[in-house]
């Protein structure tokens, strides 16, 4: 397809290169100034401004009284949720499971610093979490699925989903499943940036949570970043975003399919095929019209906004070593090895939140089932943050122990370094005066 979008890395200017790393969230403004008075309605209305942005922006109908999903309402999705669906939703909570239980840490750990001085680590769960399920471009139990089951096993004590009401003012009913089936029990039927205020402030049925976790839309990020200094907001995850690596070993055709994965997300996403091979780069453009054949109208619509566009399409570099180079600063969310051999270039990429190796391992399946958690940081974050994992709903406290055994040598170092700080009660209580009251 000619209008597929193509960066010759070899001929780009640094302003143009630069450009190519740039994603949705690049530029919030917008988004952030639609999202105040959102945000300020939920704060002064409660449940009021939620019923009203369902109606507004969701286009839902929601009763008063209904934003809490009802035990009725549960059951019920299990019967509308075809078999096979559920038992695909229990074989990824299976997986999901068995990835994060590895994650979890000892509740406590101590180490002997000194002979008689102890010092470690202890875990417990956060008090309270809520997690963003989005539902604007498409369901997503896979997200229920990768946010819950972490938090389960956390132990966070008190979980909520919140999630936009569909048009009949229900919640998508395998999102119900998947978060029965992963143990969370509470979901509310809000979503957008007025959610994110509702678990922020606390209405009059929305609990107020202390973190918030999940994709969402750049209206869900706006409000996150907004409210940063209410409720702690996780990891950033925006719009989807992929690149798929290929060097000369594999077919362009399959380069071409696995691109289409992440920018059928929607138009805000982002989706690169980087090599260095021209063959790979005819071969995928060739291909590209049969894919989009056999996609829904909708999904070829965003995904063809997405590759004709300013953050998406085909970088074609000088060489290996400027594909690698090209990835690290991208820092994707998702990253595709495309290759033979994927594990000999794997120890060149050091910038990038999923990495999947080989042709058997395509973004869906990490998106779904096979274990890792596709909540992942977007727009470079990567380079800081890792994927959503057990350790983001426990906190971590210090635990300090010293016997009267090892008292005097630390005493005695922390003293010095007291006066030096100048700091006289600091330093008072490590001295003689403390050895009065113990008795030494
Ligand atoms: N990074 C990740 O780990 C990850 C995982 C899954 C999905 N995603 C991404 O999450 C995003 C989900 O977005 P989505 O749109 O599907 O769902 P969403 O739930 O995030 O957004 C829909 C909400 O936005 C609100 N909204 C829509 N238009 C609005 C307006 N004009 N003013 C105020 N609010 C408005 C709606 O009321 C609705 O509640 C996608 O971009 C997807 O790519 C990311
Ligand atoms: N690709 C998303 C994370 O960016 C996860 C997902 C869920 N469903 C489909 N995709
Ligand atoms: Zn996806």
């Amino acid at each position: 397809m000619s209008d597929v979008s193509f960066h010759d890395l070899s001929s780009a200017t640094p302003e143009q290169r630069a450009n190519l790393l740039k994603r949705a969230e690049a530029d919030l403004s917008v988004f952030v100034e639609k999202v105040r008075p959102i945000i300020e309605a939920v704060r002064t209305e409660g449940d009021a401004a939620l019923l009203r942005f369902a109606r507004d922006l969701d286009k839902a109908d929601v009763a008063a009284g209904g934003l809490k999903v009802s035990e009725a309402e549960f059951d019920a999705a299990f019967d509308k949720v075809d078999k096979d669906v559920v038992d695909s939703i229990r074989f990824g909570i299976e997986n999901i499971r068995h990835f994060h239980e590895e994650q979890r840490p000892e509740t406590m750990w101590l180490k002997e610093v000194r002979p008689g001085a102890y010092a470690g680590d202890r875990y417990t769960p956060i008090a309270s979490v809520a997690l963003y399920v989005p539902r604007g471009k498409g369901a997503f139990p896979s997200v229920t699925m990768m946010t819950s089951v972490p938090a389960v096993i956390a132990g966070v004590p008190r979980i909520a989903i919140v999630t936009p009401p569909t048009s009949d003012g229900s919640v998508d009913a395998a999102t119900l499943v998947a978060a029965r089936l992963a143990g969370v029990e509470t979901v509310y039927k809000c979503g957008g940036a007025h959610a994110v205020a509702a678990v922020a402030y606390g209405t009059e049925t929305v609990k107020p949570a202390l973190k918030i976790v999940g994709p969402g839309s750049p209206w869900v990020v706006a409000a996150k970043s907004l409210l940063s200094s209410i409720i702690d907001t996780g990891l950033p995850a925006g719009p989807s975003e992929a690149i798929i690596f290929a060097d000369d070993s594999v077919d362009g055709g399959l380069a071409a399919l696995d691109l289409l994965i992440e920018a059928e997300h929607g138009p805000d996403s982002s989706a690169y095929l980087v090599t260095h091979s021209r063959k790979v780069v005819d071969a995928a453009l060739a291909a590209l019209p049969e894919h989009w054949s056999r996609m829904s109208e909708q999904r070829v619509e965003f995904s063809r906004a997405v590759l004709t566009g300013k953050r998406g399409g085909i970088v074609l570099t000088a060489s290996l070593e400027d594909s690698y180079r090209f990835i690290n600063d991208y820092a994707p969310e998702h990253l595709e090895i495309l290759s033979k051999e994927p594990f000999a270039h794997l120890g060149h990429i050091t910038e990038a939140a999923e990495i999947l190796m080989g042709p058997h391992t395509p973004v869906t399946l990490a998106n779904f089932v096979l274990g890792p958690n596709a909540v992942l940081p977007t727009s470079r974050w990567a380079r800081t943050y890792g994927p959503l994992s057990v350790t983001d709903f426990l906190k971590r406290s210090s635990v300090g122990y010293v016997t009267s055994a090892a008292y005097p040598e630390l005493a005695g170092h922390a003293r010095r370094l007291a006066r030096y700080e100048g700091f006289s009660s600091h330093e008072n209580a490590v001295s003689e005066i403390r050895d009065r009251y113990l008795g030494g």
